[in-house]
């Protein structure tokens, strides 16, 4: 009933105006799936590899395609990811580029929800899922690969922890974007906006956490539930031979470390990402066993939603929480398997866009289908509220 009966590919336009790969997917019962893949900045250096859309449509026109019209079934999310891996034959999708495998992979998984009548996330998470929603992680201030002449650490996220449901979550972030926005206007900083929408004012680092700090405090205190922040550092973006370097200072390791412990307690943080390079597997562990037992300390660039890499984390205990992004590893089963490797070993697992996105609404749906703790999904501007508000839409049993 959910055999694939085609499979179409084009290229469409993403949040930074560049070209990224759709695909619709098709089903012999009438089942229909289209899904976007997005795309990075600050890509992670063993991410999977995005090729450029046209090359990337080509490849999998020539290679995958073939293999899925009339042979698999979308109902079957497993069968549609492993003939994606079988035509392209790489390790890291290199040949038929994890833009149109995600595509691919996204739609699929759509088509198989639409032919048999379930929102995506009950058909990718089952009948149990759909109480539980993750806490959104906004990005409210940011610079780094996402905005110049702006913060060096490259985002500052709001973590509505305390909010009592998922749309009071998102109104909070969106609230302390605003709120932000007049602080910055009082203190005379003009801000212009990052790929995500999250504030880029040319302010130190030290100053972002100030004006963090007041915004989610006006704001939980305006609302009456507990409002922490926390961090995307992105730290391989800052990070070479000689240190990482913050412009005035270029910070050793160990410097690193201590510093955000200290921002860790300072302000109470409830979310570290990327705090040092992608390739310090020790310097995590270093970190995660002083200030692990208190906030998290999350893999992106050092996972890269890798099973092997994350299993590499879990045995050296670095990190205590992981970023997950369909298009770093290529394919929803890749993603899951990621998932649920770390909720066997106790690590958080945070559903996240990329800074270039389009209209999907997919990472929604995968946050309540494998009850994830956390999706970092942005604050405002359409491609971000898109799945904020499926979300909402999901919560209120309207999808
Ligand atoms: O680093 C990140 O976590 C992401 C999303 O915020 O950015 P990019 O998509 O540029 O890698
Ligand atoms: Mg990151």
């Amino acid at each position: 009933m959910t055999l694939i009966s085609s499979v179409s590919l084009r290229r469409v336009l993403d949040s930074r105006g560049n070209p990224t790969v759709e695909a619709d997917v098709l089903t012999e019962s009438g089942g229909f799936g289209r899904a976007a893949a997005p795309s990075g900045a600050s890509t992670g250096e063993y991410e999977a590899i995005e090729l450029p859309p046209s090359e990337a449509i080509a490849a999998a026109r020539r290679l995958a395609i073939p293999r899925l019209e009339g042979e698999v079934h979308t109902g079957d999310q497993r069968a549609v990811d492993t003939t994606l891996r079988a035509a392209d034959g790489t390790e890291n999708f290199s040949e038929i580029g994890a833009n149109s495998a995600v595509a691919i992979s996204m739609a699929a998984a759509k088509a198989g929800a639409d032919t048999l009548g379930l929102p995506l996330y009950q058909h990718l998470g089952g009948a149990f899922r759909g109480d539980n929603f993750p806490i959104p992680l906004g990005n409210v201030i940011g610079g780094g690969e996402h905005a110049k002449e702006a913060t060096h650490i490259q985002e500052f996220l709001a973590a509505p922890v305390g909010a009592p449901s998922v749309a009071e979550a998102v109104f909070a972030n969106a609230k302390v974007h605003g709120r932000a926005s007049e602080l910055l206007d009082e203190r005379d900083v003009p801000a212009a906006k990052g790929d995500e929408g999250a504030w880029a004012p040319p302010i130190s680092d030290a100053e972002a956490f100030e004006v963090m700090e007041e915004a989610v405090e006006d704001v939980a205190d305006d609302l009456g539930f507990e409002i922490k922040f926390g961090l995307d550092v992105a730290a391989s973006e800052l990070h070479s031979e000689e240190g990482y370097d913050f412009g005035d200072e270029v910070k050793s390791t160990a410097e690193m470390i201590a510093y955000i412990a200290e921002m860790v307690d300072e302000y109470d943080l409830a979310y570290v990402e990327d705090p040092l390079d992608e390739n310090d597997y020790e310097g995590f562990a270093e970190l995660t066993d002083e200030v692990g037992d208190r906030t998290l300390i999350c893999g992106d660039d050092l996972f890269v939603t890798n099973t092997s890499r994350l299993q590499d984390g879990i045995d050296a205990g670095a990190g205590n929480s992981i970023l997950i992004k369909p298009n770093q590893i290529g394919s929803l089963t890749d993603a899951f398997d990621a998932i649920e490797l770390a909720t066997e070993h106790g690590y958080d697992s945070v559903i996240s866009h990329r800074s270039g996105e389009t209209e999907d609404t997919t990472i929604a749906h995968l946050a309540v289908a494998t009850d994830a703790p956390f999706i970092k999904t942005g604050t405002v501007q359409g491609e971000r509220t898109a799945k904020l508000n499926e979300l909402i839409r999901i919560a209120d049993d309207a999808v």
